[in-house]
């Protein structure tokens, strides 16, 4: 099977600030100031052209970072991403301009993926159609709500037609009726056999829609296998996890962060 992106050991580190002031001088005395914190410990895991693959995890256990290192937003600090093909990415936080209308970040989106004025001139009443944000098309995107934002950014990334399509909880902003639209075009992609990464925290929706899942648990890929296997130990742990003690759960979370804290990379 042809490979659409492996993943090679790859680690992302933060680093945490008790103020501003010490983020400038830790660039002046690197190493000095601030908490080394890995969102990501070592992640290896390939795709193959076609799968459908979703991340599961709870909350900060790594999911978007992973989702905006395979997109190419940003770098992996240690590790690397081999990527065939483009990839497309739709998140929350879409990465559109606040100060430009919904029609100029169409214009200034295909632009940086390197397409041409008439080939935007094309694309762009199927955007426009696929969001449906009637006039707002034309307001400043600060004036829109996080689905309005969510709309613009999923009918963007589907009709550039991607090869990889990383999808980060887009679905959950948007109203009923525009998810069934979104999961309608997911299903289409899947049967023309795109590689696509799903992040939702409905395990309904994992289990509808992918083939297989990346369980991450600070930020370790934990189990990765068909979502028939995967899911069934997740929902288990989920169940555990929520018949803890708030006590519990907190020395739970507190280990997890020490360890994250404590990452050595292999380089
Ligand atoms: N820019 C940043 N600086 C410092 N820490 C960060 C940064 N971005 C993410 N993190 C930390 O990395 C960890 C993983 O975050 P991430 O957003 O990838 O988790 P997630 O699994 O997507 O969470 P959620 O389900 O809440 O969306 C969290 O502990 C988060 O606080």
């Amino acid at each position: 099977m042809e490979k659409s992106i492996i993943v090679n050991n790859v680690a992302k580190r933060y680093k945490l600030y008790q103020k501003p002031s010490e983020k400038i001088l830790d660039l002046l005395l690197p190493k000095s100031y601030g908490e080394e914190f890995f969102a990501l410990r070592g992640v290896s895991f390939e795709a193959e052209k076609g799968d459908v693959i979703g991340f599961i995890g709870v909350n900060g256990s790594g999911k978007s970072t992973l989702s905006n290192i395979l997109a190419g937003i940003v770098p992996p600090t240690y590790g690397d991403v081999t990527i065939n093909g483009q990839t497309a990415l739709i998140a929350v936080q879409s990465g559109l301009d606040n100060n430009l209308t919904g029609r100029d970040n169409i214009e200034l989106k295909c632009l940086m993926l390197g397409f041409t004025k008439e080939q935007i001139k094309e694309l762009e009443p199927e955007i426009i159609d696929f969001a449906d944000l009637g006039k707002f098309i034309d307001q400043p995107v600060k004036s829109y709500s996080s689905g309005m934002k969510s709309r613009l950014g999923f009918a963007i990334s589907v009709t550039i037609d991607p090869d990889i399509l990383v999808i980060d909880e887009a679905l959950s902003v948007g109203d009923k009726s525009f998810a069934e639209k979104c999961l309608d075009k997911m299903n289409e992609f899947k049967a023309r056999g795109k590689t696509i990464f799903f992040v939702s925290h409905s395990v309904g929706q994992m289990k509808r829609f992918c083939d297989k899942a990346l369980w991450l648990e600070f930020g370790k890929a934990k189990e990765f296998g068909p979502i028939e296997e995967v899911m069934p130990k997740y929902e288990k742990f989920l169940e555990e996890y929520k018949s803890m003690s708030k006590k519990e759960q907190k020395t739970f979370r507190q280990k997890g962060a020490e360890l994250q804290s404590a990452y050595e990379p292999i380089t």
